[in-house]
């Protein structure tokens, strides 16, 4: 069943000015319940204002987003409602910290949702887990984590509303290799755990091969695929010519099948690829 439907969703920053420019054009497709989507293109190709229209943050020019089968600008008035069932993670978080301590930044979203202390203090905690923030670092200042650490607090914010729907805009920018690696497994067991349905905009191929089932690739504020990861990436020549590079791992697979070999369509990232190869590289060594 689909939670959330974008329909002919089209989106023009400065309309009648000479800066127009259509940054979303015509973009339509439906997310299951529970589905990890991914979001890739290359840079201004839309995705971020494409993702700010999920929450009514930004409204359609033209078209609509359908959350459980309901228009979100049916009634405008309570628009701020669908804030807190659309979680919106943006690019570089961090920066929206402000509270004196971390443990007030996370609960700032489920008191203004009107929870009980309560139900708050059961959500920051919960939040705060999913996310590796200790205790000890509940009563901190937020400027007195460390990046990684202030990216995960921030995000922890998101996750304590409770959202069936989590939005998140490239949340591994600008952190390293193992800081990406870690809240990459975050989102991932979030995801399971939760079952709920998470959108994922990156830059990063090979971390949306690793976390997708299905992918939204946009080139030129369009929609130009959309369809489960391993098919998109068997379209490597495609991403290609639109500035996508498929990991090198999947590459060489591909390369492979082309000369014969049964390589399973699911290796598209180094783990998989050990995976697979492990066994060929065991019997050689014996
Ligand atoms: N506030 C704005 N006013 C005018 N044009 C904008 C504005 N924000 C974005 N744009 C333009 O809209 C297009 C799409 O931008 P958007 O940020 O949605 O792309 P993106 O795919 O998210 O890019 P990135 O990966 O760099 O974040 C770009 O051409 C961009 O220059």
């Amino acid at each position: 069943m689909s939670i959330l439907e974008l329909k002919n969703i089209c989106y023009t920053y400065g309309v009648g000015t000479p800066f127009e420019k259509k940054a979303v054009n015509d973009v339509s497709f439906s997310v299951n319940k529970g589905e990890l989507i991914g979001i890739i293109g290359h840079t201004g190709s839309g995705k971020s204002t494409l993702v700010q229209m999920l929450n009514g943050l930004m409204k359609p020019t033209s078209g609509q987003v359908l959350l459980d089968g309901v228009d979100i600008w049916d009634k405008p008035k309570e628009i701020r409602k669908i804030r807190f069932k659309v979680g919106m993670v943006f690019q570089y978080p961090e920066y929206q910290l402000f509270e004196e301590t971390v443990y007030k930044d996370i609960s700032f979203g489920p008191f203004n949702k009107g929870l009980s202390q309560e139900e708050i203090d059961k959500e920051v905690r919960r939040a705060a887990k999913f996310t590796g923030i200790k205790d000890e670092l509940l009563y901190k200042s937020p400027f007195d984590l460390s990046g990684g650490e202030k990216r995960r607090a921030a995000i922890a914010g998101v996750i304590a509303m409770d959202p069936d729907v989590l939005v998140l805009d490239e949340p591994t920018a600008g952190l390293d290799p193992m800081g990406r690696d870690v809240l990459l497994s975050q989102i991932v067991r979030y995801h399971k755990e939760r079952q709920n349905t998470v959108l994922l905009v990156s830059h990063s191929m090979e971390d949306i091969a690793r976390v997708a089932d299905r992918i939204v690739v946009m080139n030129k504020s369009k929609l130009v695929m959309f369809d489960e990861t391993q098919k998109v990436f068997a379209r490597g020549d495609e991403l290609e010519k639109i500035g996508l590079r498929i990991p090198q791992i999947t590459k060489i697979m591909s390369q492979l099948r082309k000369r014969g070999v049964d390589v399973p369509e699911g290796i598209l990232t180094v783990d998989s690829a050990v995976d697979y190869l492990l066994p060929f590289i065991k019997k050689e060594a014996r």
